[in-house]
């Protein structure tokens, strides 16, 4: 690639590391199946997927990690199964030579509880909480948010989180069925059961962390369930405080990309701020025989996403 001054510039060609990625799998052990607006949804055969995506990763032999965006199983699941279930997908995440990081959806906590979740999930936390960061090499950190730490599913019924994200339903929300956005304009259309924001601790331990990997030039991929961009994602699948996530992401500069899932057709966006947003394709969509997963190539300057099928590979690039 030659530059203004007439030198050629070398791309870096081998990755500081490189990190697998799937999302909603959403397995269940019954028959195929479609979601509220009728696209078919394959519960029996994302675990296929699933299992071929980590015979890809084992077959990469230098993949550093790799990162499960939400939603293991689905909520269809008959509930005296949910159990059995989770194990069996985490034990089939574990079939992974790498570590694997994983993350809260919805689909999740129709399933099991929080507490019932977590420890299955052996998420690195120190305590309850379901947000963490990690870096995998000294120029890159990893934050892994919790979208779903203020929400009306997951909590008893009766902790203050729930009574929180009730009230947000209930004012933002007009439907009496609080998972239908009827009537609900752009945005607004994104206030629904099915999604949650992100407390306010969580946003300050989130500030915290952005300063500190500011000050070691680290640059910083932000993974959420839920989407924070509407450029990314349907209106629908936007975290409800997305914005006052993406207010604390904007007051710094190393955040290069956030990845998420959850909006099953999947999307790129690049914001204002030249962020990146890159929202997965689903496991669960993939018609037998087809799939959806893939790895990143995490360079000094850019993300290069190589998806499998239905997943599309993108080209990340971002200023220094
Ligand atoms: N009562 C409802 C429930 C859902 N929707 C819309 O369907 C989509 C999500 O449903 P899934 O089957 O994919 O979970 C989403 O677009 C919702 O807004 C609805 O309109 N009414
Ligand atoms: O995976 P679900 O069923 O939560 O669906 C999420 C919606 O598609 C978001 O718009």
């Amino acid at each position: 690639m030659a530059s203004a001054n007439g030198l050629v510039k070398v791309q870096q060609k081998q990755p500081l590391f490189s990190f697998g990625v799937i999302s909603d799998v959403q397995y269940a052990d019954i028959p195929d199946g479609r979601s509220f607006l009728g696209v078919p949804r394959y519960y029996r055969h994302s675990i296929q997927v699933l299992q071929r995506a980590v015979k890809k990763w084992n077959d990469h032999e230098n993949l550093k990690f790799a990162i499960n965006f939400g939603d293991i199983v689905d909520g269809f699941c008959p509930k005296p199964e949910s159990l059995n279930a989770v194990q069996k997908v985490v034990k089939q995440f574990e079939t992974s030579y790498c570590p694997v990081y994983h993350m809260i959806g919805n689909h999740c906590l129709y399933n099991l509880p929080r507490k019932d979740l977590l420890p299955m999930l052996k998420m690195p936390t120190a305590n309850d909480q379901a947000y963490y960061d990690f870096s995998p090499t000294p120029d890159y950190r990893f934050v892994v948010l919790d979208g779903y730490d203020i929400s009306a599913i997951g909590w008893p019924h009766d902790h203050p989180k729930t009574m929180e994200a009730l009230k947000i339903l209930q004012e933002k929300n007009p439907n009496s069925e609080k998972n239908s956005p009827a009537g609900m304009v752009a945005v607004e259309r994104r206030f629904l059961m099915f999604n949650g924001a992100v407390g306010k601790e969580q946003l300050e331990w989130l500030d915290k962390i952005l300063q500190v990997s500011t000050k070691h030039e680290e640059k910083v991929v932000v993974c959420c369930h839920m989407a924070l961009d509407p450029g990314a994602a349907g209106y629908e699948a936007l975290c409800w405080n997305y914005g006052e996530v993406m207010e604390v992401i904007h007051r710094y500069k190393c955040v290069k990309a956030c990845i998420a899932g959850h909006d099953h057709k999947g999307g790129h966006s690049i914001d204002s701020h030249g962020v990146h947003h890159r929202v997965l394709e689903a496991a669960l969509e993939c018609p037998p025989g087809s799939d959806a997963f893939g790895y990143i190539d995490a360079y000094p300057d850019r993300l290069s996403l190589f998806g499998t099928d239905r997943m599309a590979s993108t080209e990340m690039v971002f200023d220094l």
